[in-house]
């Protein structure tokens, strides 16, 4: 399996290769070249398997010869004997027609675990093979931080400096990212959003007076490895509804486009989906590309789903160019565009083969904490607030009433108590395996919100 980048001009990489260089030099995203399929019966035959089963079979024909099936079976088998549930992702029903997929049973409680669980393991595995250690440079609005940190922490070829911005992120997102001592860990909070340092971060890879010194990678779902592993729940809850020879449709709480966008490779895959459901709070610059073609930045506003406050949605690349032709020329001009003025137009190809599976739909703050309420009082659920914008979508969506509608649960409603508790009057608590967060010391840089603080303190640091 070939990766090739979405601006057309990097060179084409082995899996190993995109899992270590994180973003394309040519400051594009690397896909495989083509979409690996498996046919209603292969699928089918995957019924039944076991989680960690289920991904290495999922994930092998993007790994290629890169690991043998029974090493990247061992390596699923150890991320997911973290998690609290057998089941890793669990499929929890609210309605005859509403189901939640359950992401959030790892050990940092979201969904980041279950690919960044494996992420640390495939650094380590590559890295060990060509001797070679990486300085990992990642953004974060909450939970990429705690989950690639968690990952991470203590491994020696790896270094990680994780940015996110000041008083932006949840106190137990915070706390999972701070209070982690170790001598690889560097947590800096800057002032800015999530968009500025997730700007620094591409930055840093295209500066060589960084890359000279150190080899830089990403924990970000810039790098492919992410995704390839979140496209496994995709598949596990079709298999559990009926799926192949059913159709389910997935809503999906969207902020950097990963997480959807693991759900469009699973439908190239040849997964029978019926519609994916992007679904954004009042930062919705996804909703409105999606419905009117306007991709264009606004300021970022301060919700009760932090983690989704994300203006520039790193993925969307990958959407236009595998939707819009597979032309890196073209869409390299695309993106030099919208760097400069912040703001583009989707062209026709490119509305109309996102329309093909996507649509989208935003949630308020007072329509987020309506359907937390409604989880709660009607179901009996307590959700976080990126899940309830998930679910606002989803009850909200115009689906045959025999389609399945998974909505994907992101994060556990402990991480964000402010938000749940003004919804239900109930304060959800952390679950024991975060153990004494509360009184563990913290520790982390505070920097202006300048490129160059930045970069001469990772260069400062960095060993
Ligand atoms: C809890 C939670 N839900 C949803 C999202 C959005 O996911 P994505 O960025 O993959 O669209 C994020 C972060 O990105 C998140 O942390
Ligand atoms: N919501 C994320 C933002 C980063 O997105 P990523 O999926 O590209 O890592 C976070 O919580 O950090």
């Amino acid at each position: 399996m070939k990766y090739v980048s979405t601006r057309g001009s990097a060179p084409a990489l082995d899996f190993a290769g995109v899992t270590l260089a994180g973003l394309a030099s040519d400051g594009g995203l690397y896909v495989p070249e083509e979409w690996p399929q498996f046919s209603l019966d292969e699928i089918t035959a995957m019924r039944g398997l076991p989680y960690p089963e289920l991904a290495a079979r999922v994930m092998q024909p993007f790994v290629g010869d890169c690991l043998t099936p029974e090493k990247l079976h061992e390596l699923t088998a150890k991320a997911y004997a973290r998690f609290a549930h057998k089941a890793v992702t669990p499929l929890v029903q609210l309605t005859e027609q509403q189901w939640l997929l359950e992401l959030f049973h790892g050990p940092t409680l979201a969904f980041k675990d279950v690919a960044l669980q494996l992420l640390g393991l495939l650094f380590e595995e590559f890295l060990a093979r060509e001797d070679g250690t990486l300085t990992i440079v990642g953004a974060t609005s909450g939970d990429t931080g705690s989950a690639a940190i968690d990952a991470v922490a203590g491994l020696d070829r790896v270094e990680i400096f994780m940015l996110h911005p000041k008083g932006r992120v949840s106190d137990v997102q915070r706390r999972q990212m701070t209070t982690v001592r170790a001598p690889n860990v560097h947590n800096i909070a800057i002032d800015g959003s999530f968009d500025d340092a997730q700007a620094m971060v591409k930055r840093i890879f295209a500066d060589e007076s960084v890359t000279a010194k150190h080899r830089i990678g990403a924990v970000n779902s810039i790098n492919w490895a992410r995704l390839m592993a979140q496209v496994v729940y995709y598949f596990a809850a079709s298999l559990q509804l009926g799926g192949p020879e059913r159709k389910l449709a997935f809503s999906v709480p969207t902020g950097n486009f990963g997480d959807v966008f693991a759900g469009h490779v699973a439908a190239r895959m040849g997964l029978p989906i019926e519609q994916l459901l992007v679904a954004t709070n009042i930062n919705d610059i996804l909703h409105r590309a999606l419905s009117s073609g306007d991709y264009s930045t606004g300021t970022v506003t301060p919700t009760a789903a932090p983690s989704m406050d994300i203006q520039v949605s790193s993925n969307f690349e990958r959407l236009l160019f595998d939707v819009g032709g597979r032309d890196g020329a073209a869409l390299a001009e695309q993106m030099r565009g919208f760097e400069a003025s912040r703001a583009m137009q989707l062209t026709n190809a490119q509305r109309e083969g996102a329309a093909a599976l996507f649509t989208s739909a935003r949630a308020d703050e007072a329509e987020t904490a309506q359907a937390i309420r409604w989880a709660y009082e009607s179901c009996c659920e307590t959700i976080d607030p990126h899940t309830a914008i998930g679910l606002h979508a989803a009850l909200q969506a115009e689906l045959p009433t025999d389609v399945p509608v998974v909505t994907l649960a992101t994060a556990h409603p402990a991480k964000f108590p402010d938000a749940v508790e003004r919804a239900t009057g109930m304060r959800p608590t952390l679950p024991a395996r975060v153990g004494d967060l509360f009184a563990r010391e913290e520790a982390y840089t505070e920097l202006p919100g300048t490129y160059e603080a930045v970069r001469e303190h990772i260069l400062g640091h960095a060993s």
